[in-house]
């Protein structure tokens, strides 16, 4: 997932319960700060085409269907391998560009590690995604056949009764076992945010998570009815800073499910640009979890290099 061989990677850190407990979240304050934001800071032009190149390097290219087939998946990571046309990236002056990774169901890693060849990580949805209620024996050896077919990121579902009985202790013990089952391969953790009915406890399993390891957090499986939004990337983000400020530790970010328009991403962005800074806007530290967004995306580069738009058919769908 990175490069960067100085990178340290998250490890558990022990769950301290008198700090998760006393975590308070006041909803105004976070609605408030997400309206500022999205109305803040514009940006028009190459700074927008700028910033959406860094959108699509950062995109987990997805498909979690029930028809998914090897088909699809085939189309999913060529699309992956050259988001955007040729001609586009030739006005742009790029000569490479690929999304972080694809995101797919374990049956989906073989079809999509043998036309990736290695040159784009594949993540995996495991653990009985996306609610999470298999065994445990069984969701710890989805991770493992998973990791052993290819899979270098596994996006795990968190067992939302945890988080909604308090149950902290249960949920750092299972983070702490997805974490080592996963081995080298790199954790996201779903809270599936709009399962967890307050803020309070979009925070806490945060904290939970990252303390029990997870090299990410990340906000929806894209099953919820609700799934990623700008005031529960607040408190999560905020979240990974303060954890970073207490440990040394970067945790990752990824919202995921909804994210379809090059407004909305350019929105998360900025997240994590006012809060986590420069170094968090990069794909080791930051995902986007989408399948519909980069159709978007590259309409409006096309719409910067041209001058116009074209429908959105138009544009080779993953
Ligand atoms: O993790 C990624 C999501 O499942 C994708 O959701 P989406 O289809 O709403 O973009």
């Amino acid at each position: 997932m990175t490069q960067n061989p100085d990178f340290k990677r998250n490890t558990a850190v022990g769950l301290d319960l008198g700090w998760v407990n006393h975590l308070k979240v006041n909803r105004n304050a976070a609605d408030r700060r997400a309206a500022s934001l999205a109305a803040r800071r514009t940006v028009k032009k190459e700074y927008q085409a700028a910033w959406l190149i860094k959108a699509v390097q950062c995109i987990d290219l997805t498909t979690l269907a029930g028809d998914d087939t090897p088909g699809r998946v085939e189309r999913l990571c060529k699309k992956a391998m050259r988001p955007l046309r040729a001609d586009l990236m030739q006005a742009l002056g790029l000569s490479n560009l690929s999304t972080g990774a694809v995101c797919v169901y374990h049956e989906m890693i073989q079809p999509a590690a043998q036309v990736l060849q290695g040159r784009l990580p594949i993540a995996a949805v495991s653990t009985a995604f996306p609610a999470g209620l298999s065994s445990m024996e069984t969701k710890l050896r989805e991770i493992e056949l998973s990791v052993a077919a290819g899979a270098t990121e596994i996006d795990i579902v968190i067992t939302r009764q945890h988080v909604l009985t308090g149950n902290w202790q249960a949920l750092y013990d299972e983070m702490v076992a997805y974490r080592q089952a996963c081995g080298e391969a790199h954790v996201k953790a779903i809270l599936a945010t709009g399962d967890l009915i307050t803020l309070e406890n979009v925070a806490k399993a945060s904290w939970v998570c990252m303390m029990a390891g997870a090299d990410f957090i990340k906000t929806s499986t894209g099953k919820e009815g609700v799934n990623a939004t700008i005031p529960v990337s607040l408190v999560m983000v905020r979240a990974i800073r303060e954890y970073y400020e207490q440990t040394g530790f970067m945790v990752g970010y990824k919202p995921a499910g909804g994210v379809s328009t090059a407004k909305s991403a350019l929105q998360y962005l900025t997240v994590m640009k006012e809060e986590l800074g420069n170094e968090w806007l990069e794909p080791h530290l930051f995902r986007i979890g989408a399948s519909s967004l980069l159709t978007d995306i590259e309409r409006q580069i096309e719409h910067f290099v041209t001058g116009s738009y074209s429908a959105a058919h138009r544009h080779a769908q993953p």
